[in-house]
């Protein structure tokens, strides 16, 4: 059994990576359902308002696909669980959401994760984090045009992205549920570049290897 998750910033490349890798291993991929959420444009709009039922929504959501994940065995999914915490502490620091919803969330995030006796465990074998800088975030935030994610939209975004990305670095460093690994975002064109494409399912294959879970 080999549950794969990604994880990274806006437009960082997981949901592509997502879809390369998971037909590489023959294995089934989940997606955030971005155009499925109805709480995400109204979040846009109201942080302050919506940040605790998107996460809600969010988490309702992704224990939902990593139970399918444990059923199906082998799978690739292009968001982990572990980042919406990030999202929902950084706009508490910024005055954007309330401290005690977040407390309530993070404990029923916990009471969720936690692995009960005789149950199996949910968390992943491996996370693979894609690392971007800035420019290359915005670059393809734009690409990929969902427009209520557009600094056209709301130039207030771009110090929101910012923001998101300082808080991302610490976050991988601290993370140790599972074995990690790091993608540099930046550095790998693996959408359109055939070799970059090869070099970076290689890494990945080599970790995989490494850990026990490829053979
Ligand atoms: N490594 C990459 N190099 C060049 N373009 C990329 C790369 N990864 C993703 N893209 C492009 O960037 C946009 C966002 O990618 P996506 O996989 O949807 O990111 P995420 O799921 O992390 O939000 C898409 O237009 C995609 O084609
Ligand atoms: N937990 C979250 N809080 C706020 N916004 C979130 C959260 N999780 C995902 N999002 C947003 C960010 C993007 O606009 C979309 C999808 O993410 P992507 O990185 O493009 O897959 O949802």
């Amino acid at each position: 059994m080999t549950v794969i998750v990604l994880s990274g910033p806006i437009g960082a490349g997981k949901s592509s990576l997502t879809s390369l890798l998971a037909e590489h291993l023959g294995t089934q991929a989940f997606y955030e359902g971005v155009d499925n959420n109805p709480i995400l444009p109204l979040y846009y709009k109201d942080m302050a308002h919506y940040t605790f039922l998107l996460n809600t929504y969010l988490l309702n959501h992704r224990l939902a696909q990593i139970n399918q994940a444990i059923r199906d065995h082998n799978s690739v999914s292009d968001r982990s669980i572990y980042e919406d915490a990030l999202f929902f502490k950084m706009n508490v620091d910024s005055g954007i959401a309330d401290p005690t919803e977040f407390k309530i969330y993070d404990s029923l995030l916990e009471n969720m994760m936690e692995q009960a006796p005789g149950n199996p465990s949910k968390k992943p074998d491996l996370l693979i984090y894609i690392h971007v800088s800035l420019d290359t975030m915005l670059h393809r935030i734009q690409k990929r045009g969902r427009t209520f994610e557009q600094l056209s939209t709301d130039p207030g975004l771009k110090d929101y992205y910012a923001r998101l990305l300082s808080y991302y670095e610490p976050w991988y460093e601290k993370y140790n549920a599972s074995p990690k690994m790091m993608i540099d975002g930046d550095k790998y064109d693996f959408v359109a570049d055939e070799d970059a494409r090869k070099e970076v399912i290689n890494t990945i294959d080599q970790k995989l290897t490494d850990l026990g879970n490829l053979n």
